[in-house]
């Protein structure tokens, strides 16, 4: 019997979607279609005909095209849509939902139709509503619409803590839950570094420093590159979202899933940790919480809440 190779769509060739094809090819994860606008046909190309020639270099054996027509996109066992404009110095990501929607809108239509059996997984700002404007549009099943924020919070809270003690990355656990805002999440008491929670090792006003870093992180990147938005990180959280489904590795990460009751909330998406496998988003986890953690989790979801509002059907 011969072994379907995977085909993994990327709309958006951009900053993240040029990075994220790029990545999954290295991670021979599948064979790329790299998707944008008709204007930027040849741009397009370019940038995966550029790939592929560092395919021998770097042993890899996926093939990596760009298109601007969706055709070429048909029967893809995932979709990562970057789709969209970024935001600059002194915006904030809820600055380009009206945007970013009508973007996120017309690209799923095209989804809908050529890749009507696809995970998709959604990148563009403000990630959350787009989200639920792409779930909307679809109408796939929950289980295949999923955001991505939690993987790239966690990786800056991570990071932040792995330097704060000078140990291994590898060694850092921790959770970033709720909306991807400056109000988002991150969850200390569920935090540890090789198993020893972070809370007997790290200062309680450093740990606060962390977390609202944590929080802004988004920014600090918006600031320091001047004229677009981070690209790396969130292309490697991409990746390993990809990767989980692809293997059905049955990986704990938070993501961005529809929430149907989970923690008090009804028709809302939002970041929860979530187990991530071949069929998508297989099941949510309710971590309990304390009063003071459900309600900065609440604040957050009412702040996705408010820009759901604006793009909601
Ligand atoms: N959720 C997250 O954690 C996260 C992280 C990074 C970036 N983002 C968001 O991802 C989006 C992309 O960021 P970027 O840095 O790659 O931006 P970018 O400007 O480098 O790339 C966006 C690309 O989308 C393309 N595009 C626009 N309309 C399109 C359409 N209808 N069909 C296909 N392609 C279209 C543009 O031509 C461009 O090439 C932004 O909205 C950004 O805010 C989100
Ligand atoms: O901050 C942004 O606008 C991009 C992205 O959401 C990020 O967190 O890096």
């Amino acid at each position: 019997m011969a072994i379907k190779r995977r085909k993994i769509t990327v709309v958006g060739a951009g900053f993240t979607g040029a990075t994220t094809a790029l990545m999954l090819a290295q991670k021979e994860l599948g064979d790329i279609v790299l998707v944008d606008i008709p204007q930027l046909e040849n741009p397009t190309k370019g940038k995966a005909l550029d790939m592929l020639e560092a395919s021998p270099v770097q042993g890899f054996d996926s093939n990596i095209i760009g298109t601007s027509d969706y055709a070429e996109t048909a029967g893809s066992d995932i979709v990562i849509i970057t789709a969209g404009i970024a935001r600059k110095p002194g915006m904030s990501r809820d600055d380009l939902v009206n945007t970013n929607a009508g973007i996120v809108k017309s690209v799923c239509e095209n989804v809908k139709t050529y890749c009507p059996e696809a995970i998709v997984i959604i990148l563009s700002n403000p990630v959350d509503a787009m989200t639920y404007t792409a779930y909307q549009t679809l109408g796939f099943p929950k289980n295949r619409v999923i955001g991505q924020s939690g993987v790239l919070d966690t990786a800056r809270y991570c990071t932040f803590i792995a330097q704060e003690l000078n140990v291994s990355v590898e060694d850092v656990r921790g959770f970033v839950l709720g909306g991807h805002g400056d109000d988002m999440v991150p969850l200390v008491r569920y935090s540890n570094v090789g198993g020893i929670p972070i809370d007997t090792l790290i200062p309680a006003d450093r740990i606060e420093a962390i977390v609202q870093r944590t929080r802004v992180g988004g920014g600090e990147i918006v600031n320091l590159l001047g004229n677009g938005s981070a690209y790396y990180a969130p292309a490697a959280s991409l990746v390993q979202m990809a990767e989980a489904i692809l293997k059905d590795k049955k990986r704990i990460i938070p993501v961005i899933a529809y929430l149907e009751g989970e923690y008090g909330y009804e028709d809302l998406f939002l970041g929860v940790p979530a187990l991530l496998g071949g069929s998508g988003i297989e099941k949510i986890f309710e971590l309990e919480l304390t009063a003071e953690e459900k309600a900065a989790l609440d604040q957050s979801a009412e702040s996705v809440r408010n820009v759901i509002k604006i793009v909601s059907i």
